[in-house]
């Protein structure tokens, strides 16, 4: 296993690398529920509920309850919670940062939640928060940067990685999307060299179609974590996981995790 797998919390199976996660995008509690049933029984290393696309996720109280309600129906798999910035290409709410820090404060108190994302390109103090949140409630803080329309420089991109981890990131994640094979590579070379420089897990992906390769082989490059369709898509490029699972154990039989 290479260094910097992503360290899988409580009743987990233990770590992959990359660990899969299938993501829940759910707009009502009665349709996430269902969509947490059929998710969970195909086993993804982690879920994540993106609770931009909840309908209410202004309701503190429901959301909190809710993350109990995911993690019993999911018979414990290790919960990632996100709040995708319409900025960085999630869904438009209606919360203000505010609020949103308050959001995540509760469903962190609640005990459920293993992993938050939170963007690492908001207000240095509100990271600070919530950096400080996740520590009290030994939740893992996946400090993230997501960039819809193209992709920067390997240099850029492997400050936004150290920028991640500079600010206290347990994991660094890096979004992008390509307009060629060349923005690809540089997604890939980044990756590499943040995963050898940096103490923590690094995490990325090349998005839409063009990227959808670095779904399946980003982990040679250091990539800890792929994301992975269980229902719905959460950004363009994922593949379902059956076949994300089975591009994986391709490429592992002759690569290995430990060769990295
Ligand atoms: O940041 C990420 C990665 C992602 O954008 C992807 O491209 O797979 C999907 C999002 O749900 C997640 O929060």
């Amino acid at each position: 296993m290479p260094p910097h797998a992503i360290q899988l919390p409580r009743n987990a199976t233990g770590a992959r690398f990359p660990a899969i996660c299938a993501p829940l995008v759910g707009r009502t509690a009665q349709r996430l529920l269902d969509e947490v049933a059929v998710v969970a029984a195909k086993k993804p290393d982690i879920l994540e509920w993106r609770v931009d696309f909840f309908e209410g996720i202004a309701d503190t109280a429901s959301m909190a309850d809710l993350c109990g309600r995911i993690k019993a129906a999911s018979g414990g798999i290790p919960l990632l919670v996100t709040r995708r910035s319409a900025r960085e290409g999630g869904e438009r709410i209606e919360l203000t940062e505010a609020q949103v820090i308050a959001l995540y404060a509760a469903v962190c108190r609640t005990g459920h939640v293993d992993l938050l994302d939170y963007e690492a390109g908001n207000a240095p103090a509100e990271v600070a928060e919530v950096r400080e949140m996740t520590r009290a409630h030994r939740v893992q803080l996946l400090l993230s940067f997501h960039d819809f329309q193209s992709t920067p420089a390997v240099e850029a991109i492997a400050d936004r990685f150290a920028r991640a981890a500079q600010l206290g990131a347990d994991i660094a994640k890096v979004a992008v999307m390509p307009r060629s094979m060349e923005d690809v590579l540089r997604l890939l070379e980044a990756t590499q060299r943040a995963s050898r420089e940096l103490a923590i897990p690094v995490v990325s992906m090349s998005m839409g179609r063009l990227g959808a390769i670095t779904r399946l082989c980003g982990w040679a490059f250091g990539s800890a974590m792929t994301f992975a369709i269980g229902e719905s898509p959460s950004a363009p490029g994922q593949m379902a996981i059956e076949d994300v699972g089975a591009g994986l154990a391709l490429l592992q039989k002759a690569l290995r995790p430990d060769d990295l």
